[in-house]
């Protein structure tokens, strides 16, 4: 018969093969729950020591014979092993918990070649998720409680759910055993989707950093013998990192625009975006999150810009030099405006920023029907970036067009917010408004 059909109070024992760590921990929950527990090892009598005294201890083919469900606790690379076991583990309920060291580290995942070892047993992939650390948690709400689970046999699938559920795990099918791959690569991917907007910040702030000490330090050293070095700390980073949020942030609006122009072009909605360009569209979250990140920080760098030592001399210097020129006043209206403008565009870029960062959580976001999270993401988020950019020109233009030095080096960001978000609103508004105003485009 199938999975289900062995005897019946061989049910309510499982077996677990190997009595390691993870092995250990699983047989502590699985007793608490109320399972009786027989665990298979190499050497039963050293094992045993490790185990309460109610855990049967014994070798692997007796710990087999006794259990209709057996968990392999061991490594994918002791798992030829279970050859030996072969006709004892047909028609067993196996379930496989294994992990790997690296993202594909074999050509098949780990249980599709238990599959393939054993074809006359039942192979579940589940519980590679719970650490051995989590199985341990009286209180699960201290640790991560989903299991992932999948078999090509939709009865020894629902088994373990039913077991997973009664070990206080709460189990998400993912339906055939093909799906394993993508389960044991679960554990031990380090932040899927931030590889290329992280990549993108750091080459991006390499970039104007450079820039930036070219610009502000190297020039005016070579060429007035000026030096500026203690800039690098504060006003140089201070100077990268908004560049490199208004550059982000210009392109999650850019991929968006893209994928706008894509269908354009074809026609149609139903055709496929080029690879990178739906990489890029999936990573627009991310680089949004970084962009509001940097501009955070951004801020928290201006505000203690007055704290600086450099700041304050160059305060008094300043007052002194007005003494001595016997200038009672210098109030420069256009500055003055400039500046109130351009703190007050800055704010509201970081007010709106923080808003569009917290509707992508999840929990947030779960409570916004798709017009309103879209409202928010696309228009609002688009605002932002009109208002930074507008933030960026009034800082850069007293730089870029009154200061002798810089007369001929547009600061970076001057020519970020030039070059990026306005091009991106004229394409917006000639291509999609003017050409097609009907169409609904890709937010
Ligand atoms: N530790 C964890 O947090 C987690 C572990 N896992 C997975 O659980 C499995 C076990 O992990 P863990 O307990 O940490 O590993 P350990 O290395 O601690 O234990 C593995 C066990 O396998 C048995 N074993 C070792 N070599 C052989 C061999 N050549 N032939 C047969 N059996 C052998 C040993 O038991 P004995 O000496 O009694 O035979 C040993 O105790 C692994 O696949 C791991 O990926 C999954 C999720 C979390
Ligand atoms: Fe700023």
């Amino acid at each position: 018969g199938g999975p289900g059909s062995g005897p019946g109070p061989a049910r309510h024992t499982v077996a677990v093969l190997g009595s390691g760590d993870f092995s250990k921990c699983l047989t502590a929950r699985l007793l608490r729950c109320g399972f009786r527990v027989v665990v298979g090892s190499r050497q039963p009598k050293m094992a045993a020591h490790a185990f309460p005294h109610v855990v049967d201890v014994t070798h692997h083919e007796d710990a087999v014979g006794k259990a209709h469900i057996v968990f392999l606790a061991i490594r994918r690379e002791h798992y030829s092993f279970l050859w030996d076991l072969k006709h004892l583990l047909e028609g067993k309920i196996l379930v496989d918990v294994s992990n790997n060291r690296r993202v594909n580290q074999y050509p098949e995942s780990n249980a599709e070649y238990l599959a393939s070892l054993l074809p006359d047993s039942f192979v579940v992939k589940g519980f590679n998720v719970i650490s051995a650390w989590a199985l341990q948690q009286s209180c699960p709400k201290d640790a991560s409680t989903q299991v992932l689970i999948c078999s090509d046999s939709l009865e020894a699938r629902q088994q373990i759910m039913e077991l997973a559920r009664q070990l206080n795990f709460h189990p998400v099918d993912l339906g055939p055993l093909s799906s394993s791959r993508d389960i044991e690569n679960r554990p031990i991917q380090l932040f899927p989707g931030w590889k290329g907007p992280v990549l993108a910040a750091v080459a991006l702030s390499i970039f104007f950093f450079a820039y930036s000490f070219v610009r502000d330090i190297i020039h005016p050293y070579v060429k007035f013998k000026q030096s500026d070095f203690y800039k690098i700390p504060m006003e140089l980073v201070n100077r990268t990192l908004p560049t490199v949020a208004i550059t982000l942030l210009a392109l999650v609006y850019l991929a968006g625009q893209l994928a706008a122009a894509h269908q354009l072009y074809y026609g149609t909605k139903y055709r496929h975006f080029p690879h990178w360009l739906e990489g890029w569209l999936q990573s627009r979250k991310q680089l949004g999150l970084l962009s509001f990140f940097l501009a955070a920080v951004h801020v928290l760098y201006s505000l203690c810009l007055p704290l600086r030592r450099s700041e304050r001399y160059l305060l008094l210097n300043t007052a002194y030099q007005q003494v001595h020129a016997n200038v009672e006043n210098a109030w420069n209206e256009e500055e003055v405006w400039r500046v109130e403008m351009y703190v007050s565009f800055g704010i509201m870029s970081l007010g709106l920023l923080s808003l569009l960062a917290i509707t992508s959580i999840p929990s947030i976001h779960h409570t916004l029907n798709w017009r309103e999270f879209s409202f928010i993401q696309s228009t609002l988020g688009y605002i932002a970036l009109l208002i930074a950019t507008l933030h960026g020109l009034l800082f850069g233009w007293k730089r870029a067009f009154e200061e002798e030095a810089y007369r001929f080096y547009l600061p970076p960001s001057f020519v970020v917010a030039l070059a990026l978000p306005p091009s991106l609103t004229y394409i917006e508004m000639c291509v999609v408004f003017i050409l097609h105003p009907n169409q609904t485009v890709f937010p």
